[in-house]
Order: C-alpha cells, then structure tokens, then sequence
C-alpha cells in the first residue's frame, strides 16, 4: 500500500467528522450564515500568507532542483489563486481585513511554520499535505451535494476543479516519494505531522462555526 493511502487511511475518522461538522454540511447547503462565511474567510486569508511561507521554507530545504521548483511555485500558487478567491469574496460579501488570528488559526499556522522550519523536508512535506488533500476532498464532496445558486459557488469551484486537483496529486506524488526515501523513524515522524495537521484542519472549520474568540 502507498505511504500515503496509509495516511489517509489514519484520518478516515477524523476525516468524516471534519465531512460531518456544521461549517461543511452548511456551505454545501449554501445556508451558511454569512458571519461564519466572512469570519473563515478573514482567517483563512492571514492563513494563506503563512502557508505560502511554510512552503518557502521546505523549497529551502530542497536539494534536487525540481523539488525546489515545485514547492517554490505551491507558495506563490497560494498567494496567487486563492487571494483571487479571498478578493473575490472579500467584495461579495463586504468582508474588512482582520489582522489577529484567532486560537485556531494561530495554533495551525505556528504548527506549520515550525515543523518546515526545524524538521525535515519529508516531515515539513507531510504537515503541509493536509491543507493540499482535505481541501479537496471535502471541495469535492461538497461539490457533489452542493444545490444550485448555492452563494458559496466560488469557493467550492475552486476546491473542486481540476486546476487545485493537479495540483494536489503533485504534492501527492512529491510525499509519497519523500516517504519512500525516508528511514521508518522518520515516517514515523511523517504520519505525527499529517495527523495534527489534520486535527487542525477541523479546528479551523469549527472555529469559523463557533466564531471563536480568545477567552482571555
Ligand atoms: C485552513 C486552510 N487549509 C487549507 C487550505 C487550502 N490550501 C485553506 N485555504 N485553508
């Protein structure tokens, strides 16, 4: 079995609760109150800005020069496609740019930013590979359920098209390399990175739902 079907296999559960959680099952029933839509997409913009940089950091990290390439044009490819997206919503929906990240954002983008920075370039790979599958996954899924005139269709065009499908299946492949490449501790370490990750991903989400605020 690929290194990453095992991944995917550790987060089925966890998986189906993020498929299951409000956020999604609202957005793909296009009733997802508008609050919670311009909450996530405000976080989700300061997000994006240090996702790209988590992906700088592994291009650095790289040795061979196409694995530089590819994850050099991932970072520019977040700031490119999806402030397209952000924009566009931003003025759909009369959003206002917010500066502080919320617990979860915070928690996710410092957990990215670190394990690019201070571990390996299969472990940093294996961090950022859930914010390239999830996002697909649940685009398509939601895709699938989602009803005409539904006022999120660009969101979930972009996460559902073929464009960040290619994409993911780059990365895809670039792990599973990576992965086979790597000594079984270090896989070890690869499958940690994915899971919480993963867990993050569904904080993210819940977050947006909860509106969430910092308690102290
Ligand atoms: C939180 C989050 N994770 C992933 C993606 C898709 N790159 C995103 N836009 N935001």
């Amino acid at each position: 079995m690929h290194f990453t079907d095992q991944l995917w296999q550790q987060i089925t559960p966890l998986y189906e609760t993020i498929v299951s959680h409000g956020f999604v099952q609202e957005l793909a029933a296009g009733s997802l109150p508008a609050p919670k839509f311009q909450y996530y997409i405000q976080q989700d913009a300061l997000y994006l800005t240090d996702f790209s940089r988590a992906l700088a950091q592994l291009s650095v990290k790289a040795s061979a020069p196409a694995d530089i390439l590819q994850f050099t044009e991932f970072a520019a490819n977040a700031i490119r496609v999806e402030r397209i997206l952000h924009e566009t919503n931003f003025d759909l929906y009369n959003i206002q740019p917010e500066t502080q990240k919320k617990p979860a954002c915070f928690a996710y983008t410092n957990f990215l930013l670190a394990m690019t920075a201070t571990q390996s370039l299969a472990v940093g790979a294996a961090a950022v590979l859930p914010c390239f599958w999830i996002y697909r996954e649940v685009g398509k899924y939601i895709h699938a359920q989602s009803r005409e005139r539904n006022p999120y269709q660009a969101w979930i065009d972009t996460y559902a098209g073929d464009a960040f499908d290619q994409v993911v299946g780059q990365m895809l492949d670039l792990t599973e390399r990576l992965a086979n490449e790597a000594s079984s501790a270090e896989q070890e370490k690869m499958q940690e990175a994915f899971v919480q990750s993963s867990r993050l991903e569904w904080y993210f989400w819940n977050d947006a739902y909860q509106l969430t605020d910092w308690l102290v």
